[in-house]
């Protein structure tokens, strides 16, 4: 049996910690052909789609595909940027600016970026980490709110490379931070610059992603999650009773997912009577299709359209200096007494020398240099 490392494990690397934030993934460009092989391997994924492969096979490739990359692809295109899809972007300035923040906390660690479905892959960086002589490794999805469609199957991803690694990493996951106090306290802290430039709206959406309702049925936690993140935020913020509300959106297929939806929300609001809607996406945690195509493009129209007066869409956490220190407070947490640190690197790479001198001496045939 060959392992997938074993090209790449060498002896006698200094030990190395990284964090890696994980993401949902987007396509490589805003086109049918780009969005075929990136939507067929989302929907292909049986944590995302709970329908036996054999018929479900024949939905996605025969119906599902043909229509959906195309109209998809459409919708990317009116939200993608010179530096390409908004996801991606912000992923990587994330990952970049919380290396930057760990250091300053006196962690020396590698701060890496991948996404579930399309590139970089998991299984990419993954190898790449390991060449570099990365041994701990904290997952750490960009889901603030468990669900098995999305956190589940990065650590399932995770963990199907780590069967294939001779040298297996050493692993920790971060399985939500739904309620953590500098996430909480990162969500309040964009609301109270939006309210302080913009004023109080008559009433402000949250609207998180929706899953399927069957799947709170069978014990999936994301719905008590997202009602309990937006309840401490409210809380938080001291809004009144009334003057907020939870909404759930990117509906996909017939059957019936986490209710009340947002856009059908959005016009009895506006049939009510309620002039103006601030609508905030607590649960993504990047700009993404799913917040500047569907709510700040469509949901806007649908709330205007039905006699609403204003609609203000207030941009996720993205690259905010809050949510950047929270992920580092978030981290530094689950890393506590394992992540290495910057005054134990110079006993590190001593004891790495003395690795090296003994594998060389024992013929290993890959030394690092
Ligand atoms: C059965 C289908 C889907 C489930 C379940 C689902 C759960 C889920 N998704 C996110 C976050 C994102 N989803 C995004 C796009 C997207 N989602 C689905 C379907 C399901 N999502 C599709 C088909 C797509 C692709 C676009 C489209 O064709 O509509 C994105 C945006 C990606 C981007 O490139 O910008 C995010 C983010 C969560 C958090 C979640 C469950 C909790
Ligand atoms: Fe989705
Ligand atoms: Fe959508």
């Amino acid at each position: 049996m060959r392992f997938i490392d074993d090209t790449t494990t060498v002896h006698g690397q200094p030990a190395r910690s990284a964090v890696l934030l994980v993401n949902l993934g987007t396509p490589a460009a805003p086109t049918a052909a780009a969005l075929r092989p990136y939507l067929a391997q989302f929907l292909g994924d049986p944590r995302v789609v709970e329908i036996p492969k054999a018929v479900w096979n024949l939905i996605l490739y025969g119906v599902i595909l043909p229509i959906r990359a195309k109209k998809s692809a459409a919708k990317y295109a009116s939200i993608w940027t010179t530096e390409g899809s908004p996801l991606r972007v912000h992923t990587e300035r994330q990952a970049t600016l919380l290396r930057g923040w760990l250091g300053e906390r006196g962690l020396d660690v590698e701060v890496a970026w991948a996404m579930r479905y399309g590139e970089p892959s998991i299984e990419k960086v993954l190898l790449d980490l390991r060449a570099r002589g990365v041994e701990r490794l904290l997952v750490l999805p960009l889901y603030p709110q468990y669900s098995a469609s999305t956190t589940a199957t990065a650590v399932d991803e995770v963990c199907r490379l780590q069967q294939k690694l001779r040298n297996q990493f050493e692993l920790r996951f971060i399985k939500h931070y739904h309620d953590h106090p500098a996430y909480i306290d990162a969500l309040a802290g964009r609301l109270r610059a939006h309210f302080e430039q913009h004023g109080q709206p008559d009433r402000l959406v949250m609207s998180f992603h929706g899953v399927p309702k069957r799947t709170l049925l069978k014990g999936d936690p994301y719905h008590c999650e997202c009602l309990k993140t937006a309840r401490l935020v409210a809380e938080r913020l001291g809004l009144a009773k009334g003057s907020w509300l939870v909404t759930f959106q990117s509906r996909f297929g017939k059957a019936e997912w986490l209710q009340p939806y947002t856009a059908p929300t959005l016009e009895r609001l506006a049939r009510e009577g309620v002039g103006r809607v601030d609508l905030f996406c607590p649960g993504f945690t990047s700009d993404c299709l799913e917040t500047l195509e569907e709510i700040a493009l469509e949901a806007r129209q649908t709330f205007l359209g039905a006699g609403g007066r204003e609609f203000n869409y207030i941009d996720c956490l993205n690259d905010r200096p809050e949510w950047i220190d929270a992920l580092a407070t978030i981290s530094e947490e689950h890393g506590a007494g394992w992540l290495h640190r910057r005054a134990d690197r110079a006993a590190r790479d001593a004891e790495a020398g003395r690795t090296r001198e003994l594998a060389r001496a024992a013929g290993a045939e890959r030394v690092a240099d």
